[in-house]
């Protein structure tokens, strides 16, 4: 059977939400279409010499409520639909969080972790040479996604200020703090993520010492989560990375497990190193089964399609919490509703990042840099608000706080596109 594409899976949720808010068929029309999609080759030249040349793509789905935000990934499994998929989500996601930006996002098929070093840069640098046209400070700004990083951003920077003759730090957020990055990127996701939590637990009468929680994927996201939330007093009981996971039902020790992972072990070996090798009720799980664990709190930090109409039903989480972009389908998600399980979407949940991207940007552009502390305190601000009103609004209307997340987004985004009118310029003559 050929599997549903991701962008009309995403899409349903529009349509769902669409139910719930008063908007003109214009408005309507004009979000069921990405704005302008590109798709590239690469031509990379490998280190045995031979002449390699991979896919890339840069989709924009909606600027106007601004320039067009969001990651590049690398990956084996990307692909437009993919990338067009995650600039929607950013386009609702930026909007949720009343950032005065689009959607974008980009991508390359490639595992990189096949490349040297030196083939990744010439990657990254042949990648911007081919899309440089599409992006700017003020058209395309562009980030880290799965499998990029602070180094990459740096190389993506470097080269479009090379292309352009002059400094444009504001190209490219995520980047490391000696070009010009924000304090606290690297750790955003996962704190933004954090106080979506410190908000919503308390709701549920949920201390954190009472609180089990499992994490599927140990980078970026997932990785500063965790820790996060072990020093914040839950039990993380399991963590995985691509290769599989480790449960231990009376808690782990995080912050062992990323020392060791940053010292480039394996899930099995960095459990058996250090202090955590002590803890005799240990076991080794697949990735599958950390998502059907008995926890009060699942959290999806990898990838999409995680939670599908087959295993939906074997759920145990109370709340789940969606670090990763869509790791939940549609249908799943109507059948852990109906179990009651609450889910908090991803265009909410995992925005912590694009939000110090935004600030990231606002340095960038006036010259003057914040300091840790007050790059954190904007954005607990800016995530305990807007989780605020979305909880108050699936409450008074009675809707899935995805589908309150939507309904809150597309009020901002009604607003910008029925004043600025549709791009149908000929009908607006005539009108
Ligand atoms: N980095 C960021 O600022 C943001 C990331 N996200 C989303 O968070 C998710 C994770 O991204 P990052 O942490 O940045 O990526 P990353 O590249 O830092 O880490 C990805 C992690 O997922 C694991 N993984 C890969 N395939 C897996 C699989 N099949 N099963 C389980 N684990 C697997 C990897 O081993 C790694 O631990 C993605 O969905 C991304 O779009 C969302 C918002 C911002
Ligand atoms: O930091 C950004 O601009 C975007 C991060 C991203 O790609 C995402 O939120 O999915």
């Amino acid at each position: 059977m050929e599997s549903q594409s991701l962008f009309v899976g995403a899409r349903q949720n529009l349509d769902l939400a669409l139910k719930h808010i008063a908007i003109s068929e214009d408005a309507i029309e004009h979000l069921k279409h990405p704005k302008a999609s590109l798709q590239v080759s690469i031509p990379v030249r490998m280190d045995d010499g031979s002449l390699q040349v991979f896919q890339g793509y840069r989709v924009r789905y909606d600027d106007t409520r601004g320039p067009a935000k969001g990651g590049v990934r690398y990956h084996p499994q990307v692909s437009l639909d993919e990338v067009t998929s995650l600039a929607f989500w950013m386009t609702f996601k930026c909007a949720v969080l009343d950032l005065p930006f689009g959607g974008g996002k980009g991508g390359i098929t490639v595992n990189p972790k096949q490349l040297s070093r030196l083939e990744l840069e010439r990657l990254t640098r042949g990648y911007i040479d081919a899309i440089a046209d599409f992006i700017g400070p003020d058209v395309d700004i562009l980030a880290p996604d799965v499998y990029t990083n602070a180094t990459i951003m740096g190389w993506m920077m470097d080269r479009y200020n090379i292309i352009q003759r002059k400094s444009c730090p504001a190209v490219v957020t995520g980047k490391p703090i000696a070009l010009g990055g924000s304090a606290g990127r690297e750790t955003a996701t996962a704190m933004g993520a954090f106080f979506v939590m410190q908000t919503i637990l308390p709701k549920f009468d949920r201390p954190p010492a009472e609180t089990t929680v499992a994490i599927q994927g140990f980078g970026n996201a997932g990785s500063f989560l965790a820790e996060q939330i072990y020093r914040a007093g839950y039990r993380v009981v399991a963590v995985s990375d691509s290769k599989g996971g480790i449960y231990a039902p009376a808690g782990l020790d995080i912050p062992a497990i990323r020392q060791n992972k940053e010292a480039g072990r394996g899930m099995e070996a960095l459990y058996c190193h250090g202090t955590v090798c002590n803890m005799a009720d240990h076991q080794l799980i697949t990735n599958e089964a950390l998502l059907e664990l008995p926890v009060d709190v699942l959290i999806p930090a990898a990838l999409e399609n995680q939670i599908t109409p087959e295993n939906a039903d074997q759920i145990q989480a109370k709340l789940i919490f969606e670090v990763a972009n869509g790791p939940i389908t549609f249908e799943a998600d109507r059948l852990l509703n109906q179990k009651g399980i609450y889910v908090l979407p991803d265009i909410l949940t995992n925005a912590g990042g694009v939000t110090v991207s935004y600030f990231e940007w606002v340095q960038n552009r006036s010259g003057l840099y914040w300091s840790a502390a007050e790059v954190e305190q904007r954005l607990a601000e800016r995530m305990t608000r807007e989780t605020e009103r979305i909880w108050q609004l699936a409450q008074s209307l009675d809707l899935s706080l995805r589908t309150a997340a939507y309904v809150h987004a597309l009020d901002r985004l009604r607003a910008a596109i029925e004043v600025k009118g549709t791009r149908d310029y000929y009908a607006q003559a005539k009108a």
